[in-house]
């Protein structure tokens, strides 16, 4: 036969017919190996599936050969082993079964099926070259509590598209709530024994920053409409983490006090109390070791405070002069341990003896702009800016509680360095209690509905997170206020002026057999916040008399 003649462009060229079989063989070759290794992608990306796979082939080579029965037999038993499992381990099962199982369902049935039609009617698809940019569903994730779908943003796209989009999305896949996040939400194991290092080695590419990624946290069953019990009281508070309340997926909310001062926000009755008796509670063990020494002023003449007066070192209520006195006090002893401390740390570490001193205002708005004597109230402005200014790493903090966030109410807000939003009337309230594009970032404070439902509910920044977090505190009532108060009486008796802070010596170190502690934290020591002398203090015995001495 003749060669035939392949164009090349104007060109026409005779071409061997062994040539255009070898070029056909060549890219027919190709072609498989690349069919071939996609296979072998599609296998390596679900390999999870594979049981399921391999199952079902067992199972419908078991009905060719044997008909229905043997596999109804094995259906029985797989459920009462399920069953069996279900009821005696239920988180382990939910854990590895039900949750598993349900994400699976829902990634399939909810979030795929509407997948496409939901970005684009929320606007979130891109356009390019006559075609789309879709976002790219890569996992869904199911806890008790909610969806945790990640996906990778098409390029064009910020974190802030989403969180403009955060309601629509919610709505839009049959639900109240979803937050965005745009940073990873587990964080890498801390990996110990065997193989630690090639272990860390691998998580430190797992565990990657990936920009484009973002997680949309959909809130399934909100957890936070029920009451939150209060927690056991920690033997040694962790002041890196006080466990105050819950997250919305159910996991404990714990607030870092150390070196930082607080400031809650929330409109009449939305529960600032349950923020502020939460805490005292965390931190009562140290107030009764005199590890801690809460400094109270209750400006309403002691309705929400005064029920714990033992549990507070000082305490005032009622006369103004007494308090600006009261700050000066805690000026002087910041001075003093400024002088103690200067050059030798940077961060004071409480002690017995030199305790971590924690001043509580209920009503900041009530010393800060409601006063009537402007000199009295420049004086206790001054002070406070002075303690909020200098106070944090000398251990002397300030949580501070209003109703009204506005500069004119509470002129030194920007002084505080942790701050809690509550229930809040006016949406333009929010941004100025949790700074600037918190209420885009999804802190939907003026949201929280004025109900039983609502109250303590509020909304956090967590430490490396920059989308706040939804968070219910502890509820505290005044039965329990009571018997903390006569179970965690401050160790010194309530004195009208300062005392001149005392060092004590660390004691001899006890027979670690002789230690005995109520709870330790996680089960381990509590960091660098335990000096000997602390230690040692916990760890003897109860006094028998009831009192503490420090
Ligand atoms: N965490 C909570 N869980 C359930 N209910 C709560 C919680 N916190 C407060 N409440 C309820 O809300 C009511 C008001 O709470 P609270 O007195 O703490 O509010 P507040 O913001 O301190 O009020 P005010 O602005 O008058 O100081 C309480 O009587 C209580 O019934």
């Amino acid at each position: 036969m003749r060669a035939p003649l392949v164009n090349f462009r104007k060109m026409q060229v005779a071409t061997p017919w062994w040539m255009i079989w070898a070029v056909v063989l060549f890219w027919l070759v190709v072609k498989l190996l690349v069919v071939a290794a996609r296979l072998a992608w599609f296998a390596a990306k679900h390999w999870r599936a594979m049981p399921a796979v391999v199952l079902a082939l067992v199972a419908l080579r078991v009905y060719l050969d044997h008909g229905w029965w043997p596999l109804l037999v094995a259906a029985a038993l797989a459920g009462g082993v399920l069953g069996l499992w279900c009821w005696k381990a239920r988180e382990f099962f939910d854990r590895w079964v039900l949750l598993p199982a349900l994400a699976i369902w829902r990634r399939q049935w909810i979030y795929r099926r509407h997948w496409h039609e939901t970005m684009t009617a929320c606007g979130l698809v891109r356009r390019y070259d006559g075609g789309e940019l879709l976002p790219r569903l890569l996992s869904v994730k199911c806890t008790n509590a909610t969806d945790e779908v990640v996906l990778k943003m098409p390029r064009g796209q910020n974190p802030d598209d989403w969180y403009k989009a955060n309601s629509d999305l919610a709505y839009s896949f049959e639900h109240r709530h979803c937050r965005v996040y745009s940073t990873r939400r587990a964080v890498a194991p801390a990996r110990t024994g065997r193989c630690s290092r090639l272990r860390r080695a691998v998580d430190r590419f797992t565990y990657r920053d990936r920009p484009r990624h973002i997680t949309l946290v959909f809130i399934r069953r909100d957890a936070l409409t029920q009451l939150v019990q209060p927690f056991p009281v920690p033997s040694v508070p962790d002041f890196t983490a006080l466990v105050l309340g819950v997250r919305e997926n159910l996991m404990p909310y714990a607030l870092r006090l150390l070196a930082t001062h607080v400031l809650v926000v929330g409109a009449t009755r939305r529960g600032k109390g349950s923020f502020i008796w939460s805490l005292v509670r965390s931190l009562a063990a140290g107030v009764k070791a005199g590890l801690v020494e809460l400094w109270v002023i209750d400006p309403k003449g002691g309705m929400e405070l005064f029920m714990g007066r033992p549990m507070f070192s000082r305490y005032e209520d009622s006369d103004f002069a007494q308090m600006a006195d009261m700050l000066d006090d805690l000026i002087a002893r910041m001075r003093e341990r400024q002088a103690r401390l200067r050059g030798k740390v940077r961060v004071h570490s409480p002690r017995i003896g030199d305790p971590l001193t924690v001043l509580i205002i209920d009503e900041l708005a009530c010393l800060l702009a409601y006063l009537q004597d402007n000199e009295l109230k420049n004086r206790i402005t001054q002070s406070l800016a002075v303690l909020l200014s200098q106070g944090a790493g000398l251990g002397v903090l300030v949580v501070g509680a209003s109703q009204d966030p506005r500069k004119e109410v509470v002129s030194l807000r920007d002084l505080f360095p942790t701050r809690i939003g509550l229930g809040l009337l006016e949406s333009n309230h929010v941004d100025l209690v949790l700074g600037e594009g918190a209420r885009n970032r999804g802190a939907l404070c003026d949201q929280i509905p004025d109900t039983a439902e609502g109250k303590g509910v509020g909304y956090v920044l967590i430490d490396g997170e920059p989308e706040p977090a939804r968070v219910r505190f502890s509820y505290i009532d005044d039965d329990l206020i009571r018997e903390m108060a006569d179970l965690f009486p401050a160790v010194t008796p309530a004195i009208t002026a300062p005392e001149p802070v005392r060092i004590v010596p660390a004691p001899k170190q006890v027979d670690a057999g002789r230690r005995q502690h109520l709870y330790r934290p996680n089960g381990k020591q509590a960091g660098p916040l335990l000096p000997s002398n602390l230690l040692s203090a916990l760890d003897q015995n109860p006094p028998t008399t009831g009192g503490d001495s420090a």
